[in-house]
């Protein structure tokens, strides 16, 4: 059996329009009456991941922006990496781009962002990329929202570190995601899982596939691996 459990939320703990699976709730708190560590790690803010670590009821270890933050624990230290400035300048060359063709862009809570920058999936993301090629930050589309974030950060890169402050090893994991931006952990844990409705690429990253979409399969793969 693993010894932790690391999952992603939307598309993940949530159905495609963000409405939370009451099952894969119930599932993560036998997880954690049972003493077994759990990790949230979304592309989401801090504030967002911590709202739902207390109402599910974790201990608070998380993982945001899609690795640009970890934190081990609700009062341990907030680790925010890489130069979000590059990411505002790269967003401001889409703004520019898009803007005066009359395309409203939306940004997702940046005054709550420490790494990356987020905004609405409102225009084509392969045409941000050609716009940004070169430029030093990563383009992610989670099908959820489109993320520029400081390169060689992810949610894997981000379990390595957050697993050894737990006293843990990302082999010790079972890891659930549904998306391009769960792959660096999915590979990266001992397990990997993915409900039905995962992305091509989130398929290709794991070790088992579940019958059912969205939270109702992550509670299926957590009634599986522990049992
Ligand atoms: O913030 C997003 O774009 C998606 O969030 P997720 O990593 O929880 O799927
Ligand atoms: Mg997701």
């Amino acid at each position: 059996m693993p010894k932790a459990f690391i999952t992603d939320i939307d598309g993940t703990l949530t159905d495609d329009r963000r409405r939370l699976s009451t099952h894969a709730v119930e599932e993560i708190r036998r997880l954690v009456d049972a003493d077994i560590p759990v990790i949230l790690a979304s592309g989401n803010t801090v504030c967002f991941i911590d709202a739902l670590s207390k109402m599910i009821g974790t201990n608070g270890d998380i993982i945001a922006e899609n690795g640009g933050v970890y934190r081990h624990g609700y009062t341990g230290p907030r680790h925010a990496e890489g130069d979000r400035e590059l990411c505002l300048t790269a967003y401001q060359k889409i703004v520019d781009y898009f803007q005066p063709e009359g395309e409203k862009l939306r940004l997702y809570s940046n005054e709550y962002r420490y790494s990356d920058v987020a905004f609405a999936r409102d225009v084509d993301v392969g045409e941000v990329s050609r716009l940004l090629a070169g430029m030093p930050v990563q383009v992610v589309d989670t099908g959820f929202a489109i993320h520029l974030q400081p390169p060689g950060l992810s949610k894997g890169a981000a379990l390595a570190k957050l697993a050894k402050l737990m006293g843990l090893a990302p082999a010790d994991f079972l890891a659930a995601g549904d998306s391009v931006n769960d792959v660096s952990m999915l590979k990266l844990a001992g397990v990997a899982v993915v409900p039905a409705n995962a992305s091509q690429e989130a398929r290709a990253a794991a070790d088992d596939i579940m019958d059912k979409p969205f939270g109702e399969g992550t509670a299926e793969a957590l009634a599986r691996y522990f049992p």
